[in-house]
């Protein structure tokens, strides 16, 4: 890159919404989140995410992209104290509204963390649990939807002379990729994944980027991730944030390449801080 380039200047802090032509999975509208202390986690966020692509958010440690994504299936209410205000428009309506039914939504926005978390119970009843919550299947039918979701999430040949064995036997990678089929087995519409492969080695790390290319097919994905690499390699658009603020947001090719915001290019190039 250039450095020599002149940066210029565009849209101010706070203001920055991102995509053209192209459908909308969810939009955030002057979001702002406090934590229980006081601590505003998040500033006037206003984001488009767009359907069926894969959105990457970026940023230095502490900058509010966990925070963001539990804001985006209310995963924050199961915590005393939080609050976020603002819009975050989902099919239509406002989902921060306090009569929303947040199972129903976390059944349709799925959440994927950091560290595998299977539950105690075998492979397959780790997938059946959350389809039992929401549907009433015969045998057959389940059958059906955990070799689905196991294929999905390509795990399926790896586990399906094994299903009765606990999914904790598996290893890490074979366990995220177990919960990514948990979360993608309810059949969601978006599929949030906080640093999925941050406790993951190299080949597992390659799997479930794979899996985000081919799940962005059928699924919105929204990636929190400390590792520029991989937002260049899986997303579509990246969001860079700073002290709870969206600097920018754009497609990921002119973000790293093109960063309208010298924060942003200070921040992938390196000289950050
Ligand atoms: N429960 C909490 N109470 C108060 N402040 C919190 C709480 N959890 C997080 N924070 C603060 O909110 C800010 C954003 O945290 P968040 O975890 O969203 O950052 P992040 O960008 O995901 O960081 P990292 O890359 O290190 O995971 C940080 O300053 C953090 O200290």
């Amino acid at each position: 890159m250039n450095i020599a380039t002149p940066i210029p200047q565009v849209q101010p802090r706070g203001n920055v919404t991102g995509i053209d032509n192209e459908r909308v999975a969810l939009a955030v509208r002057n979001l702002d989140f406090f934590y229980a202390n006081g601590f505003q986690g998040l500033k006037k966020i206003n984001l488009t995410i767009p359907e069926r692509k894969a959105t990457a958010f970026i940023g230095p440690s502490g900058c509010g992209k966990s925070t963001l994504l539990r804001t985006l299936n209310r995963m924050y209410s199961l915590y005393p104290g939080q609050r976020a205000e603002g819009e975050i428009v989902f099919e239509g309506r406002n989902i921060l509204q306090p009569h929303e039914d947040v199972n129903l939504l976390r059944a349709s926005i799925g959440m994927v963390f950091q560290k595998p978390t299977p539950f105690p119970m075998t492979i397959y009843d780790n997938i059946a649990f959350g389809v039992r919550l929401y549907e009433n299947l015969g045998r057959a039918e389940m059958d059906e939807r955990v070799e689905w979701a196991l294929s999905k999430a390509a795990l399926w040949t790896e586990v399906k002379d094994k299903l009765g064995q606990s999914g904790l036997s598996l290893s890490g990678g074979q366990q995220q990729r177990l919960c990514i089929a948990r979360s993608v087995a309810v059949k969601p519409s978006i599929l949030l994944l906080d640093e999925p492969t941050s406790a993951l080695d190299p080949i597992s790390t390659g799997k479930v980027e794979e899996l985000v290319h081919e799940l962005k097919r059928e699924y919105t994905i929204a990636i929190v991730t400390h590792n520029m690499q991989q937002a260049a390699r899986v997303s579509d658009y990246t969001a860079y944030m700073y002290l709870g603020e969206l600097i920018e947001f754009g497609a990921t090719e002119e973000l790293f390449f093109k960063p309208k915001r010298k924060e942003t290019e200070d921040y992938i190039t390196g000289r950050f801080g």
